[in-house]
């Protein structure tokens, strides 16, 4: 088990990567996804079904759990990992991004982020220094740094101005977090969908120099067409051998796009959220289980899926559970949905591996095209 946190590059295919992150606490194969564990539970899983499904590391928010139990009773508790029963790598966001899009009340400044809390409306400030802080009490492997992701629309002025002071926060993280062997900290990209602004976002990050290297102000509303035209020169911006992280992606072919553009993690609460809505991901396409037409059907959701929901269900099951609203129907298509996201990455890691990325794609949009799903 080593004592530091390195990125060791396995194999390459076009500008797609796979390899290996080691950290302290285990090890993260890439390109890697990560369930989204907001307020220190992924929901409607134990952290062993997480496991379970492939997932080598997991996201933590820092914005819902200074909320809520607050950083401060978790460190006291003996850290992140010990409270929600997860010992191996958690990587949590900085705060920015989660109260521009979830708190009441905000207001912005050099300094920070004043705002309302949305459980109960209690005053808050978010400053880079006072992220650190909050991550450090958590516990987490890797931090991200504390940044500015800009509302959409936003006018080219506007994504400048945002992006320029998030590099100002990025020095201001950096400075904060101070030397800390065995963890990591992220820089995040920001400039919109303006190539200057992001190769300038880029030059900033690099002059400072993190462990790995975040593309965010993406996934948020741009559309697939527009991200993947950043995607297709923003991650060659970024250190070569350093990991590279693309936040909130996304749906399996968003996934697939990133990867083969060189992204190497990626986190969504797309999977587990539409588990509870009774959506499930399959290799063919999205099923809706709330759908009339599985009522009396016996085949399993995926024939070829070996998760508890595939193995031991029918899709009738399936139906019933979600239209009654049983908390097994969140729990099942969740477990399936994850499991079907893990399967994805270790198809894309092993095809890299193999050299034969382009068919993989290939077939991973022939199956979704052939429909009878
Ligand atoms: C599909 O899920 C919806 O889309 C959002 C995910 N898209 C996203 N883009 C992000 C960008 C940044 C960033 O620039 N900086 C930092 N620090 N964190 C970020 C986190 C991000 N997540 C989810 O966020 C909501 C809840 C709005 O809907 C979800
Ligand atoms: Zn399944």
């Amino acid at each position: 088990m080593t004592a530091r946190f390195q990125f060791q590059l396995a194999a390459t295919d076009g500008r797609a990567r796979t390899g290996v992150i080691s950290t302290p606490r285990g090890e993260i194969r890439t390109p890697a996804f990560m369930p989204v564990g907001t307020a220190a539970t992924v929901k409607a899983m134990m952290p062993e079904s997480v496991r379970a499904t492939g997932a080598d590391i997991l996201l933590g928010n820092t914005y819902h759990l200074m909320l809520r139990p607050t950083a401060e009773r978790i460190a006291a508790l003996g850290g992140l990992h010990r409270f929600m029963n997860w010992e191996r790598p958690i990587l949590t966001d900085s705060g920015g991004f989660q109260v521009m899009s979830l708190s009441g009340l905000r207001k912005l400044t050099e300094e920070g982020v004043r705002f309302s809390s949305h459980v109960d409306g209690s005053k808050h400030m978010l400053t880079p220094e006072r992220s650190m802080e909050i991550q450090r009490l958590l516990g987490s492997d890797i931090v991200m740094c504390f940044d500015e992701c800009p509302a959409l629309p936003a006018t080219e002025a506007e994504v400048a101005k945002s992006m320029q002071l998030s590099m100002r926060w990025a020095q201001r993280s950096r400075d904060a977090f101070g030397d800390r062997p065995g963890h990591a900290l992220f820089g995040i990209m920001q400039g919109g969908v303006t190539r200057d602004l992001r190769e300038e976002s880029a030059a900033k990050l690099r002059e400072i120099g993190f462990d790995g290297y975040a593309v965010g102000g993406l996934a948020v509303g741009e559309g697939q067409e527009a991200m993947f035209g950043v995607l297709d020169y923003a991650p060659g911006l970024l250190p070569e051998d350093k990991p590279r992280y693309l936040m909130g992606v996304g749906k399996p072919d968003d996934i697939v796009g990133a990867v083969e553009r060189g992204i190497d993690m990626m986190d969504c609460v797309l999977p587990s959220r539409s588990g509870r809505t009774g959506q499930a991901w399959t290799r063919r396409g999205a099923v809706n289980l709330k759908n009339a037409r599985h009522k009396d059907d016996p085949r399993p959701l995926d024939e070829a899926c070996t998760c508890p929901a595939c193995r031991n269900y029918s899709r009738a099951y399936l139906h019933h559970v979600v239209k009654a609203d049983e908390i097994i129907g969140s729990m099942l298509l969740t477990w399936h949905n994850l499991h079907y996201y893990q399967d994805l990455m270790q198809g894309l890691r092993d095809a890299i591996a193999g050299q034969r990325l382009a068919g993989f794609v290939a077939d991973f949009h022939a199956m979704r095209a052939a429909g009878d799903i």
